[in-house]
């Protein structure tokens, strides 16, 4: 699905990712692990476009992405749940979804599954962004990055900030999308999931494959059903 190859990116002088290479593969969860400062989110908005990178390949489904800029990314099939939700907090939750739709033709509807996947966004349609509780945000921000219904789902630390009861949901739709896709206009398609997390324990329930980052770096990677025995709780342990 996803593929990045050598990817380098600097902040002014700083050397921040230094040749970052994986695959993101559809019906699966990666998972990307790290301490503060390794530059998982700098990864995540490179894999966006929002900051465009340095030098290296970015590819979905085989076709070059690397100088797309975000907006094509997404019409390419890509949705992004920013750390910090980023939802808009004046507007309602409703309209907050249809921004979602932006660049679909006028009159696409909000899938239906959403409000199955998350029934507090129904109840709360009509309220506006800001007054929901912060897990409620953030759901509203993963069902705004899945209304146009992409292939891959990349989100940076949903779980951040977040009570535990709403962080099992997060991780019960995650899972569902990458095993079943979400249901649009009758059709579904496995996604692949990129998540960034620090929340160890839901890191390693969820994960089909890991990767690990320090200063820059993938410094482990493997399968998720391998992470206890290889350590890699005390690997990013603080
Ligand atoms: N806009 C920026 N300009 C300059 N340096 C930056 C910028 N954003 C991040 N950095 C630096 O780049 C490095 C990587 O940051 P990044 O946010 O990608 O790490 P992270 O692993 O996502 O950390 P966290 O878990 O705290 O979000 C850090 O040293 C950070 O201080």
């Amino acid at each position: 699905m996803l593929k990045a190859s050598d990817i380098q990116q600097y902040y002014g002088g700083s050397h921040i990712l230094r040749g970052v290479g994986f695959e993101a593969l559809e019906g699966e969860i990666t998972v990307v692990l790290g301490r503060n400062g390794v530059g998982k989110t700098t990864l995540m908005k490179s894999l966006m476009g929002v900051v465009p990178i340095k030098s290296g390949e970015l590819s979905l489904d085989g076709t070059a992405i690397t100088k797309d800029t975000p907006y094509e990314r997404v019409r390419r099939g890509i949705g992004y749940v920013p750390q910090g939700r980023e939802i808009f907090g004046r507007l309602t939750v409703e309209d907050n979804l249809l921004m979602g739709l932006a660049y679909k033709p006028a009159g696409t509807r909000i899938p239906p599954q959403l409000f199955e996947l998350f029934p507090v966004l129904k109840q709360m349609l009509h309220r506006r962004g800001g007054d929901l509780s912060g897990g409620q945000q953030q759901q509203l921000a993963i069902a705004r990055a899945l209304a146009a219904g992409p292939r891959l789902l990349i989100l940076d630390e949903p779980t951040e900030g977040i009570q535990p009861s709403i962080i099992k949901d997060i991780g019960r739709v995650l899972r569902l999308l990458a095993d079943e896709g979400l249901e649009i206009d009758g059709k579904r398609q496995r996604m692949a999931v990129i998540l960034v997390e620090q929340y160890y324990d839901f890191a390693e329930e969820l994960a089909d494959q890991y990767l690990v980052m320090e200063r820059g770096q993938i410094i482990a990677r493997g399968r998720g059903s391998e992470m206890q025995e290889k350590g890699i709780r005390q690997l990013i342990a603080v």
